[in-house]
């Protein structure tokens, strides 16, 4: 995930540490990002925590090559390493000098990189640290074009001082109509039918398929792509059902299509569309599992990402007859193997991850825009914090994204997230805290980045969060210390009337609440549903709901140490002696799911959640 660092111009760095100094730093911050949302944001000033200088400047460039036959002019210079439309190259060439080089084996890639400003790939070229570093003061930007990131090391190349841009939303209805198509020429036997009969055999009753009207489709990851297929097959006749637990309940209700939860859906569903992001939690989702629970005879449909699917468990569904067939679009690894027995399935259509539109000029605009020193909204890694609010709000801003971070990973089931609401406990009075736009676009960051394909820049934030449907209202509460040293007494994160896979975390009126304060400039987690705790939000977090009883902290202490895993915080609140008490747990490594599970098998507790910071 991108480091927060610095990025606008500082024109009120000077301000002293003082009370008075504080404050003015805050009121020039808001003034800097009043300012940011106006105009795009200078990025000239991307900046590297490393010691290595930042790549701002590029060394001696090619010269023009326009024929205009004035002074020549240096160019900044475009490497295309995959095909790209021909209207993306037009606007790149307007600007810059473009070489498409499609196809280059990586040790190319790696020779020829450092002499160039911008490159763009596509999914079949993996941009790794090497490739970052072997273009390291010269390669500027890396313009993914398309959705998925996962061929781009993002750490590397914020380390290396490199702006990654992508193209969010250029692919949405390609990939929808693909969706559509796999699904209706699977339903239709449409490949195994053309190759029969291109082998000459007229076989009309082999192939005569399934209808798709009055079917139940389940749309797994109901985004920008699934909430397109959805509606191309409310159009076919289908009756669509969505899994999604961060989906906007709104926006499902509008399109008329039930959010439901994850086994609801896969049971209920004769097809089954995938389009959710591959993140460690959705990684292998479809397994022997969950392909046991689903009906006999039912159909899927990938044109998200391979490794959502254990491909090995497909092929035994499908030898089984429990999957009748399946499309894919894509896989665990692309191009799959020559003998791979998915692909080679009869019951299987595939297609060359073809979801993809080609004639989007969507990120060669973002990489002219990037080049020429502007911070696109599609900016993947872009920095977050101002330079003057560094020092101050620093760790609220911190504790505001890990709060969204985890207030997402506890949302579970179909009923979506409804409404959010972040409440700033100040002792500041208005004035001073005016513009919380920056911590609200952290609290968004934090929401969004972990479940999607979505990147939140200072530029977006307001943007993504209404995309997604997250309506985030704010309210400053007055703290009556007189002592206004700090800006912030607490931060507030509310989900309403959400479901939750932690029920700890639910308060009374039914939202899940997080609460967090600074201390000693360490932002900390200090409340958990109607449960006050006090944990350091560093590593990761392990929740647990008890029977308060003696001798809990020393059995879970007991087991992670046995595993080696190290305790960094830890810490016990509970409504009323007796009753239930939470344990919010530090830990510096994730545990193995076997520790995870000795932990939830201990007989006083009740639930248990790991949650990543
Ligand atoms: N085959 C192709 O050529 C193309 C593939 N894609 C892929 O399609 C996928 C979806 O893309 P977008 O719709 O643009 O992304 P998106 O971020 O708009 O939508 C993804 C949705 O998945 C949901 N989600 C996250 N975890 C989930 C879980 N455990 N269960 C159910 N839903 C979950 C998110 O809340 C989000 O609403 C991405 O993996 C993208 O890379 C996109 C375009 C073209
Ligand atoms: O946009 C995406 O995520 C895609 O999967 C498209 O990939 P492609 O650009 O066609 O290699």
């Amino acid at each position: 995930m991108a480091a927060s660092r610095a990025l606008l111009p500082t024109p009120h760095a000077a301000a002293a540490a003082s009370p008075a100094g504080a404050r003015a730093r805050l009121a020039a911050a808001s003034a800097s990002l009043r300012s940011a949302a106006r105009v795009r944001v200078r990025c000239a000033t991307l900046s590297s925590p490393a010691p290595a200088p930042v790549a701002a400047e590029a060394p001696a460039r090619r010269i023009s090559r326009d024929g205009s036959g004035g002074a020549p002019r240096p160019k900044p210079a475009v490497l295309v390493a995959e095909k790209l439309s021909e209207a993306g190259l037009a606007v790149l060439r307007e600007f810059a000098d473009v070489e498409c080089a499609y196809g280059m084996a990586p040790a190319d890639l790696l020779a020829r990189v450092a002499q160039f400003d911008a490159l763009i790939v596509r999914s079949g070229t993996k941009v790794t640290r090497e490739v970052l570093e072997a273009g390291r003061g010269r390669l500027r930007v890396v313009g993914r074009a398309g959705v998925g990131i996962d061929n781009v090391d993002l750490q590397a190349a914020t380390e290396a001082g490199c702006l990654v841009v992508n193209a969010p939303t250029a692919n949405t209805v390609a990939a929808a109509e693909h969706g559509i198509a796999l699904l209706a020429s699977m339903a239709r036997n449409v490949s195994q039918a053309d190759a029969a009969l291109k082998a000459g055999k007229w076989q009309r009753s082999k192939y005569v398929g399934v209808s798709l009207v009055g079917k139940t489709l389940a749309i797994m990851g109901f985004g920008k792509v699934g909430s397109e297929v959805a509606r191309r097959a409310k159009g076919l006749g289908m009756h669509v059902i969505a899994h999604d637990p961060y989906a906007p309940a709104d926006r499902a209700r509008a399109i008329g299509v039930e959010l439901v939860s994850f086994d609801e859906a896969i049971t209920r569903a004769d097809f089954i569309s995938l389009h959710m992001p591959l993140i460690p939690t959705t990684s292998k989702i479809f397994n022997d599992e969950s392909f046991g629970k689903m009906k006999t005879g039912v159909r899927i449909i990938n044109v998200a990402r391979g490794g959502v699917i254990d491909e090995d468990a497909l092929v035994r569904a499908l030898d089984s007859g429990k999957v009748a067939q399946a499309a894919l679009d894509v896989f665990t690894v692309e191009p799959p193997p020559k003998d791979s027995k998915l692909v080679l399935h009869e019951n299987v259509t595939v297609t060359p991850h073809l979801g993809a539109s080609t004639v989007e000029a969507q990120i060669a605009e973002a990489v002219v825009g990037a080049l020429k020193g502007e911070l696109a909204a599609t900016a993947v890694n872009a920095p977050m914090v101002p330079a003057e609010v560094m020092s101050e709000l620093a760790p609220y801003v911190s504790l505001a994204e890990k709060l969204g971070r985890l207030a997402v990973q506890l949302v579970a089931g179909e009923s979506g997230i409804k409404g959010v609401k972040v409440v700033y406990t100040t002792a500041r009075g208005p004035d001073d805290l005016d513009d919380t736009r920056l911590l609200r676009a952290m609290v968004t960051k934090g929401l969004v980045e972990p479940v999607s394909s979505t990147f939140v820049n200072l530029v977006n934030a307001d943007y993504s969060a209404k995309q997604r449907g997250l309506r985030i209202t704010e309210e400053r509460v007055a703290h009556d210390s007189p002592a206004a040293e700090a800006p912030l007494e607490s931060i507030q994160v509310r989900l309403s009337q959400v479901q939750s896979k932690f029920a700890g975390a639910i308060s009374d009126g039914g939202d899940i609440v997080l609460e967090g304060r600074v201390k000693y400039g360490v932002p900390h987690l200090t409340l958990v549903g109607p449960y006050e705790v006090d944990v350091s939000l560093e590593g990761n977090l392990i929740l647990c709901r008890q029977i308060d009883q003696p001798g809990m902290i020393g059995k879970v202490g007991n087991i992670l140490g046995q595993r080696n895993v190290n305790i960094s915080f830890m810490s016990v609140g509970r409504t009323f002696r007796g009753k239930q008490a939470i344990m919010a747990i530090g830990v510096d490594e994730e545990p193995e799911k076997e520790t995870l599970e000795k932990i939830g098998g201990i007989p006083a507790i009740e639930e248990f959640v790991f949650l990543e910071l």
